[in-house]
């Protein structure tokens, strides 16, 4: 129906998106040219545009507060009302929004320009997390190496940050308390849109702790064979420097060490990518061309003129991964150190996925250009990997030259792709589990170093290499933890992408329950146009509609659901727990010993 009041609502609404767009517009610029410029002068004109635009933020709130759009008769005027009266930081007062922008950027910059001591040369003070310290945890198999990169690292980046994190988590628990939510924590529920969204998280990771042991029992036992029974207790938590990053959150860096098949290595796929002159360009030209080859968006001019792909010689940039919409002109952008391995092949392919569900949904109000549920944002470019990163895939694009893989080279990719799937999981759960506790004051802050690794070991049986007290303080050593970055959206992505990745393979004939010609894991959407036209239809809508409606359009499902993702990695399942019961090894892990009993 079109009622006066209706006409008036759209009329409010259409000019209100267009002054919000403006104002992001202005707002991911400032927070670019930070970004990719880490200096006092552009962190401070960052803040000031943040300021500026919380208060014309906090405006638009009030003004939809006192009206009745909330209760208008057309839905989409309630939603828009609704997405637009939400009020995180804004609500703050301006000297508490300064303070908390503060806190927060001087925590990034301290996480974008700490470098630690050479451990061959502790004179030698310039090495950066990327490329440098990354380089020792993956090729290093000396466990006194890796540990003192690992001290460096958590020392520097962050124990001097204690205060300021102190500091946000003060400022935000009054801006939520200031909006009416429990917590910040609650504050960052309320974008699942979905009351049972923390119920059905705990399901799904009890669901998937079973396959998780596996994995780690097996991957303990044979860190034991190479390391010895000194460095790896049989049935101990596992030390995080060993696991080839930073955090534990993927263990594939390392996977030499403890491959189910080793006389069926892989193809080095870097050295490959080498041997062939890959170049950085090379890697994102291939990304796009595998988007193009579903009918989706080319990248636009600007992204190659405008991106910063590789980290700059002359300045310090923020070298962790991001992707950025500018709101207007197709103008996206990706800000990355980009490295020509297969880690960074992955990378690109998630950074990309942003790029394209911003372009996908460009046409959308200002308030629906965003994924409906922050799990799927970082769920599309992980789904296009799958097929990328497939031994099918590889072998057309010319990186490998066996397309089938034998029963044990099938184990040894499903594996490889389980030490970074699944092992991700603990990691993931735990990072918010520990922040909602901090957020909720059901952690003491006198807890907060130790009920960190308290909450690691619990979930993923995994410490430190080093023993930690509260003299520490090492979550800010975490990119995500220092840019206010809520974390459950990439546990959200990892079991959603699986369920993206069915219904894609279905539509491009490369999947069919029981056939085991046409499994899962070795499924390629390149060129469907099929697959395309399905994405399109999920990424072009946006936030304008409830997820579990765009959901079920696109795979049929209305839930978050693991069955997609045990299906893949069925056949490893079940090798594991065959071999593990053949070798006897010990599965799970008791409470670590490197805090304070
Ligand atoms: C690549 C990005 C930028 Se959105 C990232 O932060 N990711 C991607 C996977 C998990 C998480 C991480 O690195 O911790
Ligand atoms: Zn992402």
């Amino acid at each position: 129906s079109c009622s006066a009041s209706v006409l008036e609502s759209r009329r409010f609404f259409e000019l209100e998106n267009e002054q919000l767009r403006k104002r992001y517009h202005e707002e991911f610029l400032s927070g670019y040219t930070y970004n990719t410029n880490v200096t006092e002068a552009n962190r401070q004109a960052m803040i000031e545009v943040y300021a500026r635009n919380a208060e014309l933020n906090k405006r638009l709130a009030q003004r939809i507060k006192a009206s009745d759009y909330m209760e208008s008769e057309d839905d989409n005027i309630r939603r828009q009302a609704t997405h637009l009266s939400k009020l995180g930081a804004s609500a703050l007062n301006p000297d508490d929004f300064l303070a908390l922008q503060n806190a927060i950027s001087s925590m990034q910059s301290n996480y974008a320009t700490t470098t630690v001591c050479s451990y061959t040369n502790q004179s030698d003070c310039s090495c950066a997390l990327e490329p440098c310290i990354q380089e020792r945890l993956s090729n290093s198999r000396d466990p006194a190496e890796l540990a003192w990169y690992w001290r460096e690292w958590y020392d520097k980046a962050g124990t001097p940050m204690r205060d300021h994190f102190a500091e946000y988590v003060r400022l935000t628990r009054k801006a939520a308390h200031l909006n009416d939510h429990r917590s910040y924590a609650d504050y960052w529920v309320q974008f699942y849109e979905d009351a049972d969204f923390e119920r059905q998280l705990d399901a799904t990771f009890k669901q998937l702790l079973p396959f998780y042991r596996q994995i780690h029992g097996y991957v303990r036992y044979r860190l034991r064979q190479h390391y010895g029974p000194d460095v790896m207790k049989a049935d101990g938590n596992i030390p995080i420097s060993l696991l080839g990053n930073m955090w534990g959150q993927s263990w594939t860096e390392v996977i030499d060490l403890f491959t189910p098949f080793p006389e069926k290595p892989f193809v080095d796929v870097k050295a490959e990518m080498e041997r062939q002159g890959y170049t950085v360009q090379k890697l994102f030209e291939l990304g796009d061309q595998f988007f193009q080859s579903l009918g989706l968006r080319a990248l636009p001019p600007t992204f190659w003129n405008l991106s910063v792909l590789t980290r700059p010689e002359d300045r310090q940039v923020v070298c962790h991964a991001s992707a950025w919409d500018f709101y207007q002109d197709s103008d996206v952008r990706i800000k990355m150190c980009t490295e020509v391995d297969t880690h960074y092949f992955y990378v690109v392919h998630h950074e990309l996925g942003h790029i394209q569900y911003y372009l996908q949904y460009e046409q959308q109000p200002a308030v629906y250009r965003g994924a409906p549920n922050p799990g799927f944002h970082e769920a599309v470019g992980d789904v296009i990997a799958l097929s990328v990163m497939s031994a099918k895939h590889l072998k057309t694009i010319g990186l490998i030259d066996n397309a089938k893989l034998d029963e044990k080279s099938r184990i040894n990719q499903l594996f490889k792709q389980a030490i970074s799937k699944i092992v991700f999981l603990p990691f993931g759960y735990a990072v918010d589990k520990y922040r909602y506790a901090v957020f909720r004051n059901e952690l003491e802050e006198s807890q907060w170093n130790c009920g960190f690794w308290q909450m690691r070991s619990e979930f993923g049986g995994v410490e430190p290499p080093v023993s930690r007290t509260e003299k520490d303080f090492d979550p800010p050593a975490k990119y995500h933890i220092d840019a206010d970055v809520e974390y459950l959206r990439y546990f959200a992505a990892h079991i959603f992408q699986f369920q993206f990745h069915k219904a894609l393979c279905r539509l491009a004939g490369q999947y069919e329950p029981q056939n085991s010609q046409l499994t899962l894991d070795n499924c390629d959407i390149y060129n469907s146009k099929a697959a395309g036209r399905a994405l399109h239809e999920f990424l072009s809508k946006g936030s304008s509609r409830h997820w579990k409606e765009v959901l079920q359009e696109f795979t049929g499902e209305t839930e978050m659901d693991a069955a997609a993702l045990l299906e893949y990695f069925d056949p490893l399942y079940q090798w594991l727990k065959q071999e593990n019961s053949r070798l006897g090894v010990p599965l799970g892990w008791g409470p670590t010993d490197k805090i304070p009993s």
